[in-house]
């Protein structure tokens, strides 16, 4: 099978005039507004079995914040003068699958939390049960598209699920097509891909099917961006991207540590590092630890797929990455506690960001959650502000779920002013614009000297993401301490 450009189909195409998202999340609601958006002659149904995403979707309120993802969503949603509405949300998903010629498949595949493989392999229960509904309910032939990232192999049990179960007079084809959206920048991701990966059978109906896919994406992917390959590398890549992101924040993260220790600079490092053409310079900011729903699952995942290979020293690298993510955040919930003395008893502690990364609500694995519970652990008082994190959410993060949070020691606030008045200490846990005192852009910046000026001693600034310039801090009367620096 050729890796890269066009192979010659032996099939004749699938003809696309419906397609069909299972699953409306960060990655189904997105992937499905931009391709409805550039194949205004395809009709888009997204569905879902919860009921409020659906409505949300439908609403111009939508259920996830994502930079420029509501005018995307209406321009294709709405219609308008020169184009017909082609975007659809419904819980109706026997209809919504019964009319696609292709369907792409984006639920969740979290960490298992029970049975073999438990806090390690990924969930496929919600892809199984919704390839298991695609099979009862089809009567006409369909692509089906792993969107969702799974475990190496999946392709094929789905091919044995529809076999066992599917009519049989309905044909089925299974591509691969990992996302590799990043949250915050979902659009941009989508619209300039660095690349289409699609994994298919190399027999003439899967080169057929993976050449209906590429086509849909080419109204605006160029041909050289869109790579084809076998179903299995296809599922692997994408669990191994993951992965190497995220030991290579741990790379450097780890390097953090050794420049505490000794006074050289983190940023001055990465830098360094990062303009040799080999490495590049994305993705080496020191922080606080990574977060996210996929790093963690997709490495957990990957280490298990090792393990279940009879590989455990593989294995043992990989979760290695995850043991040094865990010990950075500890690292810096530890500092915070020993410079303010060892204890944190009558002590109030702003919070500047919950989000995993700035220009997302998203929660899922942020390092605020374990940061927080572990200065609550301590009885500090926390005050807490981020622009796009529901209250709700904050509450079923750090008191819902078991955690030390109660209405007396966790104040959530409408503003970063509100947070920081009259602390101890400030620590920015997510690198929102707006907390940054480097920020060119006046709207989005907050005046720190207001801040400085409400606040109690030892008046210190954990700046758990390296945003701040601390020598303008310093001026103001604050005490800063940066990730990787010891100044
Ligand atoms: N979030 C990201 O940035 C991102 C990026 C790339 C890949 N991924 C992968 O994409 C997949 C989806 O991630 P997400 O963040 O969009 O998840 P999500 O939890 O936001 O959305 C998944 C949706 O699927 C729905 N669902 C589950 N089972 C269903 C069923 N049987 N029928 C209909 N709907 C069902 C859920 O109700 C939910 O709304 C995961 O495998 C993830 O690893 C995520
Ligand atoms: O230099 C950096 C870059 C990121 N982070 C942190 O790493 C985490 C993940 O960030 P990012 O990768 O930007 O966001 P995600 O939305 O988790 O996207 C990742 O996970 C997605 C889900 O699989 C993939 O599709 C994307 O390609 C991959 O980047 C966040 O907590 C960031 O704050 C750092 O600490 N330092």
């Amino acid at each position: 099978m050729q890796l890269n450009g066009h192979r010659d189909s032996v099939s004749p195409l699938w003809k696309v005039r419906n397609v069909c998202c299972i699953g409306a999340g960060y990655v189904g609601g997105p992937t499905s507004a931009v391709i409805a958006s550039k194949n205004p002659s395809v009709g888009v149904t997204v569905t879902d079995i919860n009921e409020r995403r659906i409505s949300a979707w439908k609403s111009n309120r939508l259920p996830i914040f994502e930079p420029g993802l509501l005018e995307t969503v209406q321009e294709a949603r709405d219609g308008s003068a020169s184009r017909r509405p082609n975007l659809f949300f419904t819980t109706d998903i026997e209809a919504a699958i019964g009319a696609a010629d292709l369907i792409f498949v984006a639920v969740n595949t979290p960490t298992k939390t029970s049975g073999r493989g438990v806090g390690r392999a990924s969930e496929t229960g919600f892809l199984e049960s919704a390839i298991r509904t695609i099979a009862e309910v089809a009567e006409t032939d369909k692509i089906i598209v792993e969107k969702s990232t799974v475990p190496l192999g999946t392709a094929g049990l789905i091919r044995e699920i529809l076999d066992a179960i599917g009519n049989p007079g309905v044909h089925f084809e299974v591509l691969s097509n990992p996302e590799f959206l990043a949250e915050g920048t979902a659009l941009k991701d989508l619209l300039l891909p660095d690349r289409i990966l699609i994994g298919s059978l190399s027999s003439p109906s899967g080169i057929s099917a993976c050449d209906t896919l590429r086509n849909l994406y080419s109204t605006w992917v160029p041909q050289s961006k869109i790579i084809t390959t076998h179903l299995l590398s296809s599922e692997l890549a994408k669990l191994a991207a993951n992965a190497m992101l995220g030991q290579r924040i741990t790379n450097v993260n780890s390097l953090s540590a050794i420049c505490e220790a000794t006074g050289a600079n983190i940023e001055e490092v990465s830098n360094a590092v990062g303009l040799d053409f080999r490495i590049g310079p994305k993705m080496l900011n020191a922080s606080v630890g990574f977060g996210g729903s996929c790093f963690k699952k997709d490495i957990l995942s990957l280490a298990y797929i090792a393990e279940t290979l009879h590989l455990p020293e593989i294995a043992a690298y990989w979760t290695s990455v995850l043991e040094l993510n865990e010990y950075q955040k500890d690292r810096f919930a530890q500092r915070i506690v020993r410079c303010l003395y060892s204890t944190l008893t009558n002590k109030k502690i702003a919070i500047l960001g919950f989000a995993f990364k700035k220009n997302t609500g998203d929660t899922r694995e942020s390092p605020a959650i374990s940061i927080c519970q572990a200065l609550l652990d301590e009885g500090a008082q926390i005050t807490l502000y981020d622009p796009k994190v529901p209250k709700h959410q904050i509450w079923a993060d750090l008191v819902c779920n078991g955690g030390e949070g109660t209405e007396e020691n966790i104040t959530i606030c409408e503003t970063a002013y509100q947070a920081c008045h009259d602390v101890n200490a400030v620590v920015i846990l997510t690198e929102w614009d707006e907390f940054s005192n480097r920020q060119p852009v006046e709207p989005a910046r907050m005046d720190w000297e207001r801040v400085a000026k409400t606040m109690r001693q030892p008046r210190y600034v954990f700046d758990g993401r390296n945003i701040t310039d601390a020598v303008e801090l310093q001026k103001l009367g604050l005490r800063v301490e940066h990730i990787g620096k010891s100044l």
